[in-house]
Order: C-alpha cells, then sequence, then structure tokens
C-alpha cells in the first residue's frame, strides 16, 4: 500500500480548442499507480478516459498538472527524454484493425519496437520476436504474415507483443477488448492477466465497462465529465459505491439486480457538454439527490476510509431513496 508509486498524476487538467469552444476533457484528476498495480479508468462516452491515456504517455500535451513516471515530471519532459519514457511505458489501443500498420509484416511490426530502443539485433533479434509471439499465444511462424492474416483477437495480440517488447513498467490499455467479440474479450482479458502476474506490470485499464474493470482492476476511478467522482478499491467502488454516479453506473450494468434501490436506477438524460460543464457538482443535473448545495460548490474527493473517496456533497446511505424534488 505504501511503495512509492511507479505513475503519480495530479492536478491533471487538458482543454482542447479556445474559448468560446474550450473543451473541459480533463479537469483537475489525480491519482497513484503503483509498480505492478491496475487502475481501472471508467466512466461514459466522453468523461477523458482516452484523454487521460493519452497524456499519461505524452502522446498529447496537458494544459496543468504533473505526471510523475517513478518520481519525474513527465509534462517537463524535453522531446527528446521522450524515449526513456516510451521505454517504461507502453499503450495497448482499442481498435486492434487501425493500429497496425497493414504493409508491415508481424516482424516489422514487433522488431520496430525492439529496433527504436537497440534492444536486440540480427538472429537474437528474430528469436524475440518468436518468443514475444509465444508469450501472447501466437506462434514464431506468424511473424511473417501481414495483420490482414488475422482475426481480430490475434491482431489485438499482436499489438500486445509489440508493447511488451520494450519490457515496460507500465502499460496503458485503452478499451482493449472493446472492439473485439464476446466471444473472444475473455480470452484477452486472461492474458492481460497472466501478463501482469508473469511480469509484474502494472496498467492504466481504460474501459467504459464496469465489469470488466471490476475482473481486471485492483483499484477503480470513476470519471464523469473529465473529474474523478469515485476512487478505491474494486471492491470498495463496486460493492460498496458511495457516489450516486457510480451507483447509476452499476445499475445500468446487465449484471444489476433488479430490486436495487431505486435511486441506482436513475441515471437519465444526456451527458452535458465538456464545453458548458454545469456549475458546482457537474453529475447534478443527472443525479437524482441534487440540491441547491451541488448548484453552487464543487464537492471535493472525501475520504470513505482505507484510500476509498468519493466527490459528493452528500453521503446518501445505499438503499437511500433520492428526496423528492
Ligand atoms: N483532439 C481533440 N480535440 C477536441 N476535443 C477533443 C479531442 N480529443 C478529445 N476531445 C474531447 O474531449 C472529451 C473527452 O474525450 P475522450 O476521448 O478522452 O473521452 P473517453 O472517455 O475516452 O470517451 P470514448 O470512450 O468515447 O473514447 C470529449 O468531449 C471529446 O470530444
Amino acid at each position: 500500500m505504501n511503495a512509492a508509486p511507479l505513475l503519480a498524476v495530479e492536478g491533471l487538467t487538458k482543454y482542447f480548442g479556445r474559448a468560446p469552444h474550450l473543451v473541459r476533457a480533463v479537469e483537475d484528476v489525480s491519482f497513484d499507480i503503483t509498480p505492478g498495480e491496475v487502475l481501472g479508468l471508467v466512466g461514459e462516452s466522453g468523461s477523458g478516459k482516452s484523454t487521460i491515456g493519452r497524456l499519461v504517455l505524452r502522446l498529447i500535451d496537458s494544459t496543468a498538472g504533473a505526471i510523475r513516471f517513478e518520481g519525474q515530471d513527465v509534462t517537463k519532459f524535453p522531446e527528446r527524454h521522450l524515449k526513456l519514457l516510451r521505454r517504461n511505458a507502453q499503450m495497448i489501443f482499442q481498435d486492434p484493425y487501425a493500429s497496425l500498420n497493414p504493409r508491415l509484416r508481424v516482424r516489422e511490426i514487433v522488431g520496430e519496437a525492439l529496433d527504436a530502443h537497440r534492444l536486440a539485433s540480427g538472429t537474437r533479434r528474430v528469436q524475440r520476436i518468436g518468443e514475444l509471439l509465444e508469450t501472447v499465444g501466437l506462434q514464431a511462424a506468424h511473424m511473417s504474415r501481414f495483420p490482414h492474416e488475422f482475426s481480430g483477437g490475434q491482431r489485438q495480440r499482436i499489438g500486445i507483443a509489440r508493447a511488451l517488447a520494450v519490457e515496460p513498467k507500465l502499460i496503458v490499455a485503452d478499451e482493449p477488448v472493446s472492439a473485439l467479440d464476446v466471444s473472444v474479450q475473455a480470452q484477452v482479458i486472461n492474458l492481460l492477466q497472466d501478463l501482469r502476474q508473469r511480469f509484474g506490470l502494472a496498467m492504466l485499464f481504460i474501459s467504459h465497462d464496469l465489469d470488466v474493470v471490476e475482473l481486471m482492476c485492483d483499484r477503480i476511478a470513476v470519471l464523469y465529465l473529465g473529474r474523478v467522482m469515485e476512487i478505491g478499491s474494486s471492491e470498495d467502488v463496486s460493492k460498496r459505491p458511495r457516489h450516486p454516479y457510480t451507483r447509476a453506473l452499476l445499475a445500468a450494468s446487465p449484471k444489476a439486480d433488479p430490486d436495487a434501490p431505486k435511486i441506482r436506477r436513475m441515471l437519465t438524460g444526456d451527458i452535458p457538454s465538456p464545453m458548458a460543464p454545469p456549475s458546482g457538482c457537474v453529475f447534478r443535473t443527472r443525479c437524482p439527490a441534487a440540491t441547491e448545495e451541488c448548484s453552487r460548490n464543487v464537492p471535493k474527493l472525501r475520504s470513505a476510509g482505507g484510500g476509498h473517496r468519493f466527490a459528493c456533497h452528500y453521503d446518501l446511505a445505499y438503499d437511500e431513496e433520492p428526496a423528492a424534488a
């Protein structure tokens, strides 16, 4: 619990564009990931999950905040130091079709990472590519094929082999199974679990699906309109959620108990535009329990004990009905 964080994100903020079209994609987000830990980022479409993943790997620049990787703030890294970051932190993308260059053989796709960091050459390089393919459940002989010769699940395995080539300490997995057939999703999740155990990988695991996140992650951060609504152990967040939004998300899951308390089933209306987020608590326009207070003040994250925190002015009992409007 007290291990020095591998990744420490503090007050991370990202705006796209300019006023009056300023998009507040990520607003004052903080979290840590310790070595070997898997943190899930969950939230509806547009909540800022991918943006956070891209910020962490410096694929895009932040507006404000710090991203410390092993204590060093990567937001301040000059371009030439980014290679060091990429040696330690890699991305697995959502779409295994778009993320692999169709003109390159698997050998070149996986080998590129080895070459960029001069990790292996000659016969050792070929051997290493074969090993990586076997590590992800493919065969060494597959290295001479092109991406189109593989199924979606197999392509995602190639993307994983490419990420593993540099022996990273952190993997940002952005919806790694959402584009796959349901029947294949579990296999890829199992592979990621297995790799995590084998290599002690830490992960930032991005998904809109709370069930997948619960399965995969040690801790979960729930995002809404670019802000953290709740963060804590998977167990606390999924079994003892304190924020009305987390409860609503859980209720929307196909696994939800139909007799669940009413507050959990009341997520209605659309997500407001990140160009015009509501005042006070950003969730208040969809929250069944919102009051005047919620429109005036932004709730701070507060502790529910044991590292579990939630950003709500109220602390409603789990089965409490919302106040009449
Ligand atoms: N390059 C960009 N320019 C302008 N707006 C952007 C850009 N990238 C993302 N956004 C906006 O930032 C917000 C957060 O987007 P982001 O993709 O991070 O959300 P997400 O939670 O990952 O959603 P999804 O699951 O749909 O990918 C959205 O409103 C999105 O439209």
